[in-house]
Parts: C-alpha cells; sequence; structure tokens
C-alpha cells in the first residue's frame, strides 16, 4: 500500500490519530472498561457480548474514566473517532452516555445523538432504550419524524417550573429549576429535525447538554439541512458567552453528585431578566464524531468548534488480494469455490496486518469482488449471485430510488417466468407421454408430485425497500427481511449508511457508487461484528477505469478480486428474461 499524503490543511491532530489494531478485544468483564455490572450483564443478555471491540476498548476508558475524574472546571477532549462498518460503533458512544447519566436526579436533556435519516434514528434510538430500560430511569427521545410535530413537542419539553410551583403546598421545599426543564435526558434526532424543534418548540434548549454526538458525521456534516450545524452551534454556546461577564460570585447550587445545576434560561424564554441567565452553561459538552469514512476535508470539522481535539482510528485491513486485478481472471467461475478458496487462505496466513495508511478501512471479514457484466445483463447477474446457495440475505445497491423500483419490477418478474419455466421443464421430463392405446391417457396428468417440488429451486422474495414507503412500511420489511422471510432487499443509497441488520451476507452494488465512502458505506452492510459477508460491484466494461480509480483513491483497489459470471447461467437466464422485459414494457406503457 503507498502511504496518502494529509490533504492540504488537515490538522495535525486529525492527520495523526492514534491507530487501535482492529483486532484488538477486551473481555467483557475486564476491569480495563470502567462500566458497571448492571451495564455488562446487559452487553451479555442483549447483544451476546464475550469481548469489546476494538473501537469500544479505546473509546470506553477515555470516555468514563475522564468523565469521572475530570472537575466541573475542566474542558474535556473531544473526539473524533473513525473505525470500520459495523465495527460496533454505536454501543461505543451508548454505554458511556448511559453509564455517565444513570446517576443523574434531574432528568435533563444531557446527550444529543445526530444521525442522518430516521430509520437510523429509530435504529439508535432502540439501542439506547435497551441500555436504559429496566436498570435506570433515564428517560429516551426520538425525532424521527414518525410522529407529529406536537407529539415530539410533548415527549420533550419540560416544565419550566414557577415561584407558584415553588410554594406548592405538596411541594414543600420543591428544587429550584429554571428553564429548561426535560421530559429525557437523552435525544436521537436526524438535523433536520432537531433545527425545527430549536426553532419552534418552546422551552427546549441544550444548554444542559454533556454529550453532543454525530454518528456518520461525514454524511451529517456534508448536509445543510438548513444551516442546522450554525444554530446547533448557536444552542449550545450561548451561555458560555454569558459565563464571561460570570462574577464568580453567584456560583449555581450543586446537586447530589456535586455538579452545577446549570439553571439558565430556556431558548423560548429568552428575553427575561433572571439572575441565573449567568449561570455556567453546560461545562462539560464533549462532542464526540463518529463515522467508518470521518471528513477529509477540515472545514467541515471546523464548523464543530471542537476543544482540544483527539483522532481514534480503528485499523486493520482485509488480507491484500495476492495478484493484480488483471492477473486474476480466471478466478473460479462457482462463486462457492471461489469463497472457500479465499476462506483456506485467510485461515493459513492468519490474522490481517495492521495498515496505518488507508484512508477507509472496510472490515477485515469482507470480501470484495468487481464483476465485469454488460448493461442487459446486469439484472440476471444480481438473480446469479442472489441464488448462489451461500447467499440467504442481500442488499442491491441502486443510484436512485427510481432505479431501485424498476430493477425490483424486472428481477420479480424475471423470477416468476424463470421459476415458471423450471417447473414446466421438471414436469414434463417427469410425466410421461401419454399413451394413446393406454386407457389412463384420458386421465388428466397429474400435478407435480410435491416431494419433486421441493427439489426446485425456491422463487426468492424480492421487495423494494424505497423511502417512498413510510417508516412503518419499511420497519415491516425489516423485520422480515430479519426473521429470512425476504431473501433480496433493492435499495437505493439512502439505506447504505449505518443499517444494521446481521443476516445480510451478501451486497450488490448494480450501480457504481458515486464516491468511494458511497462504496465503503455500502458494502459494509455485510460482515459485521465479524461476520463473513461477501460485497459484489457489477460495472459495464466502460465502467472499469472509473471504478478502479475511485479504489485507488481511497487506496483500496488491492482489496478487490474479480468475480467472473459464468456464462452457462447466464444463457439459462435468457427466455424468461426476455419475456419479463416485453411484459415490464407493457406495465410502463
Ligand atoms: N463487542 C461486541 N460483541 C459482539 N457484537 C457486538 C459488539 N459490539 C457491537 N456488536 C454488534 O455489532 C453490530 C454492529 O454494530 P454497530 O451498528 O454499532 O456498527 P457501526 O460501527 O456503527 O457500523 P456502521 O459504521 O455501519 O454504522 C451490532 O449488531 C451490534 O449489536
Amino acid at each position: 500500500m503507498s502511504p496518502i499524503a494529509a490533504p492540504a490543511g488537515v490538522p495535525a491532530w486529525l492527520a495523526h490519530p492514534t491507530v487501535i489494531p482492529a483486532s484488538t478485544k477486551i473481555p467483557l468483564h475486564s476491569d480495563k472498561i470502567p462500566l458497571s455490572t448492571d451495564l455488562r450483564t446487559r452487553c451479555a443478555t442483549t447483544d451476546g457480548i464475550v469481548d469489546f471491540f476494538a473501537v469500544q476498548a479505546a473509546v470506553l476508558p477515555l470516555l468514563i474514566h475522564t468523565a469521572r475524574n475530570v472537575t466541573t472546571r475542566h474542558r474535556l477532549p473531544d473526539l473524533c473517532v473513525s473505525a470500520p462498518t459495523g465495527s460496533g460503533k454505536t454501543l461505543a458512544y451508548v454505554l458511556p452516555v448511559v453509564e455517565k447519566l444513570r446517576h443523574r436526579i434531574v432528568p435533563r436533556l444531557r446527550a444529543l445523538v445526530v444521525v442522518p435519516t430516521p430509520d437510523l434514528v429509530q435504529q439508535v434510538y432502540a439501542t439506547f432504550v435497551q441500555y436504559c430500560e429496566g436498570g435506570t430511569d433515564l428517560k429516551v427521545a426520538a425525532f424521527d419524524s414518525q410522529a407529529t410535530f406536537a407529539d415530539e413537542e410533548a415527549a420533550v419539553r419540560g416544565r419550566a417550573e414557577t415561584s407558584a410551583d415553588a410554594t406548592h403546598d405538596d411541594f414543600p421545599t420543591p428544587p429550584v429549576r429554571r428553564g429548561g426543564v426535560s421530559a429525557v435526558d437523552i435525544l436521537v434526532t436526524t438535523p433536520g429535525r432537531l433545527t425545527e424543534h430549536l426553532a419552534a418548540t418552546r422551552d427546549f434548549t441544550l444548554q444542559h447538554l454533556e454529550f453532543l454526538i454525530i454518528d456518520e458525521a461525514d454524511h451529517v456534516l456534508n448536509q445543510d439541512y438548513q444551516g442546522w450545524l450554525e444554530k446547533i452551534r448557536a444552542a449550545t454556546e450561548q451561555s458560555a458567552a454569558t459565563t464571561a461577564s460570570f462574577t464568580g460570585t453567584q456560583l449555581p447550587t450543586c446537586d447530589g453528585l456535586g455538579l452545577p445545576h446549570h439553571d439558565a434560561q430556556a431558548t423560548g424564554a429568552r428575553g427575561i431578566a433572571d439572575p441565573y441567565i449567568f449561570c455556567r452553561p453546560a461545562p462539560r459538552l464533549q462532542k464526540l464524531i463518529f463515522s467508518a469514512t470521518l471528513p477529509s476535508d477540515p472545514g467541515h470539522l471546523a464548523l464543530l468548534n471542537l476543544v482540544n481535539p483527539q483522532h481514534i482510528a480503528v485499523r486493520g485491513t482485509a488480507e491484500t488480494a495476492p495478484e493484480a486485478e488483471a492477473d486474476r481472471a480466471a478466478v473460479d467461475q462457482n462463486p462457492e469455490t471461489t469463497a472457500e478458496a479465499a476462506d483456506t487462505k485467510k485461515r493459513k496466513q492468519g490474522p490481517p496486518p495492521v495498515d496505518f495508511t488507508v484512508h477507509f478501512t472496510a472490515p477485515p471479514s469482507l470480501q470484495e469482488f468487481s464483476v465485469l457484466t454488460t448493461d442487459q445483463n446486469r439484472p440476471l447477474a444480481v438473480y446469479h449471485l442472489i441464488t448462489a446457495p451461500r447467499c440467504r440475505s442481500a442488499l442491491c445497491f441502486t443510484s436512485s430510488v427510481e432505479a431501485a423500483h424498476r430493477l425490483y419490477q424486472l428481477l420479480t418478474l424475471f423470477a416468476k417466468k424463470y421459476y415458471e419455466r423450471m417447473h414446466d421443464n421438471k414436469h414434463r421430463k417427469l410425466v410421461k407421454k401419454p399413451n394413446p392405446k393406454d386407457p389412463a391417457a384420458a386421465a388428466p396428468a397429474s400435478p407435480l408430485p410435491p416431494s419433486d417440488a421441493t427439489h426446485l429451486p425456491t422463487l426468492p422474495v424480492i421487495v423494494d425497500f424505497s423511502s417512498d414507503l413510510d417508516p412503518a412500511q419499511r420497519s415491516d420489511i425489516l423485520q422480515r427481511f430479519k426473521r429470512g422471510e425476504i431473501q433480496l432487499l433493492v435499495c437505493s443509497d439512502m439505506f447504505s449508511r449505518g443499517l444494521d441488520v446481521d443476516c445480510v451476507d451478501t451486497v450488490i452494488n448494480y450501480d457504481l457508487p458515486a464516491q468511494a465512502q458511497g462504496y465503503i458505506h455500502r458494502v459494509g452492510r455485510t460482515a459485521r461484528a465479524g461476520r463473513e459477508g461477501h460485497a459484489y460491484t457489477l460495472m459495464a466494461a466502460r465502467e472499469m477505469t472509473k471504478f478502479r480509480n475511485l479504489m485507488r483513491a481511497a487506496d483500496h483497489l488491492d482489496q478487490v478480486s474479480r468475480y467472473k459470471l459464468p456464462s452457462n447461467a447466464m444463457r439459462r437466464f435468457e427466455k424468461p428474461y426476455g419475456m419479463a422485459v416485453r411484459q415490464l414494457g407493457i406495465i410502463y406503457k
């Protein structure tokens, strides 16, 4: 691998990360990880964790120790964490947040997690709930546009106590909490929805935040979502300006943990004279930035105003494909044999070497292939790959929602035609030609015996997984996919980020992704949490150079081997494919 120079303007802390080998593991009960017994037990029961993965081994001690040891006047270092897809980044921030907040007395919005899509909001929200419910009193909310704005508002809004409340008979010694009282401790949101609530939800404030977490950071920071970053900065830093004029004689009272209440004016109540406006803002706000592909444009990170930032990078390459791609045209035509050979080779070679130079690291257990085909044969290549015995659950990515829908229709029509044809052929072979002299010839042909029907390949269930569906429909589809009732989801790039479905063993890039980051996230939907996975990128001859350049730019080219489609399979598909194309033409007319 050739070292890649840091792009101009990349700050030293970003260009020179603390590198953690991907093979690092720490046993669940090791005292190197300062986690309470409750949470360890939950790790084992909820996620079957035996060891903490590399990213968790690196980040957990840093965040939890720091959180416990620091005094209220310290500003904690912000962290940028890059680690391969499926390497456990979500728990690397969920566990410290829960550990840190679980003994809180007054609910306040202390942790904000920003992710790019509503589906990811749901996924991260569900993880927090799993680790909070039962063992803690922490409340988690999600802004994912599934509920109405008013419902979301009601879920997070706390009631700011007034002096009348403070003297209420039922509460003779009420705590004084001015503004920003929140019904939730942890909020997971998309940037767009967050911006809307910052603008319109009364008493919704970020001034008590202790954790601002941005997951899939390169994607989130690349989008402008109504200038959300500026707004979030203003909302978390507005009190900092007032701190400068704080005299020190009006230190706020502390809660039972010795932490200041940080009572301050709620956003919705700005303008009301109140001495507490000068109280210290959330003094311990720590920004945690996660992605498999951190932004290479330092300008995006600069917008976050990171304080004393540290870059932690989990890296470990899959085995380098042994020969140049051009020399590998003779790769076995059978995907089974190819994979077995690669598996055996991997076992012989032992753990992969750590590479300190690549930009983007794919999971070590992922095998990547390029597949040369024609535009016409692309759908057939998909069908061939998903009906290979090794493939049980596959995702196929296209460049747009429309392309996904069209491919879904074509594949479904084709699969049906092909299946009917196979069925008929088998039936013809089994049912003897009637002898006109035989009295039994008058009887209708017997249907295919069920025992023989089971020898036919099953008709794959293919589903269009699109952003046009409402979130409830998508969630239902995902549940069926997880249960193994669906074999292929055809989707657009919207689902290439963060989606964690452990049964996915095959990813197919129907269209080339526009950028190397996109490629890494798409193929990263398989080979998660150390499982094996295979990724195939289909391309016509004219696209080969583009793909190679894409991979070369990410120093990833030698991870990709060539897979040759067997021509006999393609020939078998020709007739039913022609019928499916004609039928689709009629539908579109
Ligand atoms: N220590 C562990 N042991 C076993 N499984 C784990 C461990 N940590 C996390 N997992 C599981 O690994 C899977 C992938 O984790 P996660 O979704 O956090 O990956 P990620 O790094 O965020 O990936 P992406 O970059 O694609 O979002 C999840 O199903 C999670 O439950």
